[in-house]
């Protein structure tokens, strides 16, 4: 059943049972692309741990890597041993192949949400499932990876996305990233309303978003290069301490201004392939908005991440950061590089 999910949920195949056994546990499906995982005997070290993929539509390549965890549990090579919930985002955008239909569902996620729509509705059934799910789990820590591809090439080509929230990254997150091949860290400075912002702000779960590598048709994905990634989600789904590594291996940005959009005449000034983290000197014209006037780089260099010209108006247009300091190291350090 669990290696079919996918494709049924895709195809919109009413399941024969809405629960059921699996080896070493049951599952429930709670909703089209809402799935939960519950073992028969959790670890006392298993978090209660979200995992989503497909938030944008045409996002592959986690949801094969889920897939193939799925099918690892199945078959029995994976024991489980927390619990999961296992989500896919937006199902008729992936059916669509589009990374979304009519509205971005990944900056809807707020509990004051008043648009109607189907992405809209979408949102407030993933939020009341992840807060159903974690209340079942009191007193367990919580995690919420929410797995992404993104438009263009990066200088690292797999990130972590941390939002911004009360709740700190605990030390092991780095540790666990880095060694599950994350090449760079994205704090972010405001709030920013995607589903692992929602699990962070409202739960204090561990949450991010992982960008893993670049959009790509399904079949199209090379899954080698996310073997650590799908291994520390293994872990977590076994209850497992998974491995870690230095977070010093990584390099670590905070966002300094964020782009908008504000008017139908709006331009980034720089080519549409340019890769994230591509780095601007100060004088640099990096955006013209009829509204907003030009934005030009001061003091010193920024770096651009997910520039999108095309975004809807008043949505986020592009992320600008600058060098960080690793977690645990002095301020000085980092505005030495
Ligand atoms: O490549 C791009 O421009 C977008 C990739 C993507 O979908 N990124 C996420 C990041 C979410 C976050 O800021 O935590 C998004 O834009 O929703
Ligand atoms: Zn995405």
């Amino acid at each position: 059943m669990l290696s079919e999910w996918i494709e049924h949920s895709l195809e919109d195949v009413s399941p024969r049972s809405r629960s059921g056994r699996l080896r070493g546990g049951t599952y429930t499906l709670h909703a089209p692309g809402i799935l939960e995982l519950t073992p028969s005997e959790c670890r006392e070290t298993a978090r209660a741990c979200v995992v989503s993929v497909g938030i944008h539509g045409n996002e592959t390549a986690p949801i094969e890597l889920l897939g193939d965890c799925l099918a690892r549990i199945e078959a029995g090579m994976l024991p489980l041993g927390a619990p999961a919930l296992i989500i896919l985002g937006n199902l008729e955008a992936i059916r669509r192949a589009k990374r979304y239909v009519t509205t971005n569902l990944n900056r809807l996620f707020r509990r004051d949400l008043d648009e109607t729509g189907m992405e809209p509705d979408r949102a407030r059934q993933l939020m009341n499932a992840v807060d159903a799910f974690y209340a079942r789990h009191p007193g367990r820590e919580r995690l919420h990876y929410d797995l992404h591809t993104a438009i263009r090439d990066s200088r690292f080509p797999r990130f972590a996305v941390e939002p911004f929230a009360d709740t700190a990254t605990l030390p092991e997150q780095w540790r666990w990233l880095a060694e599950a091949n994350i090449q760079a860290v994205l704090h972010q400075h405001q709030h920013s309303w995607t589903f692992s912002h929602y699990s962070r702000h409202y739960h204090q779960a561990q949450g991010f978003t992982l960008e893993l590598g670049r959009v790509n048709p399904f079949g199209h994905n090379d899954l080698t290069l996310l073997v650590p990634m799908a291994r520390l989600i293994e872990a977590l789904l076994e209850g497992r301490e998974p491995p870690g590594t230095d977070p010093a291996r990584m390099a670590f940005f905070r966002v300094a201004h964020e782009l908008r959009r504000h008017s139908a005449d709006f331009r980034l000034c720089f080519p549409d392939d340019t890769p994230n983290f591509t780095e601007f000197a100060p004088g640099s014209r990096l955006a013209e908005d009829a509204e907003a006037g030009p934005f030009t780089v001061e003091g010193k260099p920024l770096s651009v991440v997910f520039p999108n010209a095309e975004v809807e108006l008043g949505a986020r247009a592009a992320l600008l950061a600058r060098p960080a300091s690793p977690p645990g190291h002095c301020i000085e350090k980092s505005q030495s590089r």
